[in-house]
């Protein structure tokens, strides 16, 4: 396994070794979190988390690192400090796999500052990643409603680390499996797929080529169908096929076609006819082609037939919005609270040791906002919570008491550099995102603009906001 430690950004030694010179050790506490939704979505999924925890867990500076940072200019004092690196901090985080909004804290990590930083560029580049791929199958999967979709992306991924962590985003945020082998394997996730145009053009007949196939895989058995003329020769061969098991007494576990060109929409409604008159109605109808989320709505209302979609390139590569863009900011120093200061509203940090907590109509649990707080403050439901808009501060809203659940989004997954989580395989991971999506109401799961969750601010923290605006000369 290839060492990651030094999978980082200059910056983050030289500072660290600038806080190890000053001995400046006090805690810090930093937030990661996102501004906008990925294509203009109504929410993100958070994915990555197991990943993050498996890099801090590998840290270790080898003396190979260690001399190349030498020759680098590293001082000896801070090398040997490194040598003996051990996370001492605390982290929580959201579970992987929940529905998230812009601003949230979804990692906070508490730690002397010299490590909380060195920390930042890895986090960034597992989260950004996972995230935006399991929020383009959410939306993916979206529109494919009830039908399934497959990850079919590695051959094109932006390499072997993209296909692979990918895959897995993939099936977090909706897909029901993937083709890539190795993600399948390790994650312990369904593996799946059909056969290429090559396998059909080495034989001299397409019929030749999917006896062969069926003989080898009968029990799944989905044929590529498009190679030569789809409705002429690929179905009608196929039909052959299966009724050639069909006579063989072979009862396949899963069979049909694959549809990989042409008008998708159509020739799938002309293929299942063909399929249902020849008495093959449980025959699978799978598709490819370039799809996503438009062109899957799109053939929804051509009231196509399809029932899986292989989605490769546009979903591994994120391709309609190909950045995530987490960023990881101070919130606190030395327990005092910080902000960042900026022109741009959307770019103002929140300041402070926050909690994150999400609040639930009682009687159907779909989510009614999310509110952030400081950290020592604490809520009842017992009694009626007012919520405002951190922006419009007149627009409020009083939940009455009893009326809402409170929910405290952070998990506790480092103590005192002890990692304290258990970490949830991928299958779990899934359902419970399938379950936060659930959480939705309809208007802010819809593909085109969707509602926006309301983040709020709990009183405290919005007047912390201001008194550090109004400390730094911005007029509130
Ligand atoms: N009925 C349909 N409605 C909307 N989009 C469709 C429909 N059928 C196919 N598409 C999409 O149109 C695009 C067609 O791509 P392209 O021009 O490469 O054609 P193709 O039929 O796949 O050809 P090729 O033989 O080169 O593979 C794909 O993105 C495909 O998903
Ligand atoms: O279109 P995507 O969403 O990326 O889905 C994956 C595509 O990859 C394969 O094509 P490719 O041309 O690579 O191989 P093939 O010869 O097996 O069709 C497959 O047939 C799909 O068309
Ligand atoms: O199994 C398949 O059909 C498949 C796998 C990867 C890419 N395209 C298709």
């Amino acid at each position: 396994m290839r060492n990651n430690t030094l999978l980082t950004d200059l910056y983050q030694l030289t500072m660290a070794q600038g806080y190890f010179e000053k001995e400046k050790c006090e805690e810090a506490v930093f937030d990661l979190f996102y501004r906008r939704n990925p294509c203009g979505h109504g929410y993100s999924i958070f994915a990555g988390l197991n990943q993050v925890i498996e890099f801090i867990e590998n840290i270790n500076y080898s003396e190979e690192d260690l001399e190349y940072l030498a020759e680098q200019g590293f001082n000896k004092g801070f090398l040997d400090y490194l040598r003996d690196f051990e996370f001492e901090g605390d982290i929580t985080a959201v579970p992987e796999g929940s529905v998230v909004f812009p601003h949230e804290p979804l990692i906070k990590v508490k730690a002397p500052v010299l490590q909380a930083q060195l920390l930042e560029t890895s986090l960034l580049n597992i989260v950004n990643h996972q995230s935006l791929i399991a929020t383009k199958a959410a939306r993916i999967a979206t529109a494919a409603k009830d039908r399934s979709v497959l990850e079919f992306g590695l051959r094109r991924s932006h390499g072997p680390d993209a296909g692979y962590y990918g895959a897995r985003a993939a099936v977090i945020g909706g897909c029901e499996g993937t083709s890539n082998v190795l993600a399948g394997k390790d994650f312990g996730v369904k593996i799946s797929g059909t056969h290429a145009h090559s396998w059909v053009m080495t034989f001299d007949t397409e019929l030749e080529a999917f006896r062969t196939y069926a003989r080898n895989f009968p029990n799944s058995c989905i044929l590529l169908v498009d190679t030569y003329d789809t409705l002429e020769s690929g179905v009608p061969n196929a039909i052959k096929v299966f009724e050639e098991l069909q006579e063989k007494g072979i009862d396949p576990d899963l069979y049909g076609i694959r549809l990989d060109s042409g008008d998708l929409a159509y020739l799938s409604k002309e293929a299942r006819k063909m399929l249902d008159e020849a008495g093959f109605e449980d025959a699978v109808i799978a598709a490819s082609s370039s799809l996503d989320e438009e062109i899957i709505t799109s053939l929804d209302m051509q009231d196509d037939e399809i029932d899986v979609f292989g989605v490769g390139t546009k979903l591994i590569t994120s391709s309609s919005c190909p950045a995530f863009g987490a960023v990881y900011k101070l919130s606190s120093y030395a327990g005092r609270p910080k902000i960042k200061i900026s022109d741009n509203v959307e770019k103002i940090t929140n300041p402070g040791d926050k909690n994150l907590l999400r609040i639930y109509e009682n009687k159907d649990r779909k989510i009614i906002a999310d509110m952030m707080t400081l950290q020592e403050e604490s809520f009842s439901e017992k009694e009626e919570l007012e919520l405002f808009d951190p922006r419009d501060t007149w627009k409020t809203t009083s939940l009455a008491s009893e009326s809402y659940k409170i929910r405290r989004m952070h998990e506790q997954i480092y103590s005192r550099g002890e990692m304290v989580y258990d970490l949830p395989e991928v299958k779990e991971i899934k359902e419970y995102c399938q379950s936060e999506k659930e959480t939705l109401w309809e208007e802010y799961k819809r593909l085109i603009n969707p509602h926006i969750m309301k983040v709020n601010l709990s009183h405290n923290l919005y007047n912390l906001k201001q008194k550090l605006l109004q400390k730094n000369g911005v007029k509130a």
